[in-house]
């Protein structure tokens, strides 16, 4: 990622912050110094968050230790919330644009902020984007699978992400997806997805999931441009 993306990702915090709080944000955020601790800070905390949800599922350990465990998870999480957003930190709606507008080797980052998504790299070349990502367990469906939900969110956001990189306002109306072989977990997946065609309003676009070079899950998606609604504070 480019020092400007760089700098992008870590202005602008969220909405509906608690009134003390927002107040020291905007004053610090007119440095960009306290921004970007706050959202780099919080990154490796999600990352970290993440691991814990996954050890947490996984854990074989005997159940007096998974007693422990909970109370210890259940301390930091009262420490955490001493003081809480009503949202989650969120990176700028224009950020995949200045992404893409950075070239072919700068990368989008899903998700750092939020643990409830898939984190995913996303680069932009002309109006296709690419990212890849290794599905393990916790986001099983079939057994040993990608659940197909997941494939959904993965598709919506690699469709919606190449879309909104294009400076568009715009909101998914219809997503299709087709199911043609289970997506295994424990291995890289690629996915692309690419902008097939504008009328008007509606962005028609396209994308994929491959594993090993087949195609399992294949997605058709039609934004609509919502020009005029404001969005993270920017007039569109
Ligand atoms: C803000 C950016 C955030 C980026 C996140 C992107 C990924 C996401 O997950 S978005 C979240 C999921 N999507 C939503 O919540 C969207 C909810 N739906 C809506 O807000 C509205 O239905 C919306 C904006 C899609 C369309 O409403 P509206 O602006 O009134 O459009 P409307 O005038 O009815 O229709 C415009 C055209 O689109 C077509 N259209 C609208 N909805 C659909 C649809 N679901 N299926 C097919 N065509 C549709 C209409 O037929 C019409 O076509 P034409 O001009 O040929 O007659």
């Amino acid at each position: 990622m480019t020092a400007s993306v760089n700098e992008a990702a870590n202005r602008a915090p969220s909405q509906s912050q608690s009134e003390d709080q927002s107040q020291s944000e905007n004053q610090s955020s007119s440095t960009g110094t306290w921004a970007t601790e706050r959202t780099q800070a919080t990154t490796a905390l999600v990352a970290a968050t993440r691991s814990l949800m996954h050890a947490a599922a996984t854990t074989d350990l005997p159940v007096d230790d998974l007693a422990t465990a909970r109370r210890a998870i259940e301390s930091v999480t009262a420490e955490l919330s001493a003081r809480a957003r009503d949202r989650v930190l969120r990176i700028p709606f224009d950020l995949p644009a200045q992404v893409r507008a950075a070239g072919p080797e700068a990368e989008w980052n899903t998700y750092a902020l939020n643990p409830f998504g898939i984190p995913v790299r996303v680069t932009f070349d002309d109006e296709t984007s690419r990212g890849s990502f290794v599905p393990g367990a916790l986001h099983e469906g079939p057994p040993d699978s990608l659940h197909g939900g997941w494939s959904a969110h993965l598709m919506d956001c690699m469709l919606g992400g190449l879309v909104q990189a294009t400076g568009a306002r715009a909101v998914t109306a219809t997503l299709e997806l087709s199911y043609r072989h289970r997506v295994p977990l424990d291995s890289e997946v690629s996915m692309e997805a690419t902008i097939t065609r504008r009328d008007g309003r509606k962005i028609f676009a396209e994308g994929w999931i491959e594993h090993d070079g087949v195609r399992c899950v294949e997605a058709t998606a039609l934004f609509i441009r919502v020009d005029g609604i404001s969005v993270d504070g920017v007039a569109s």
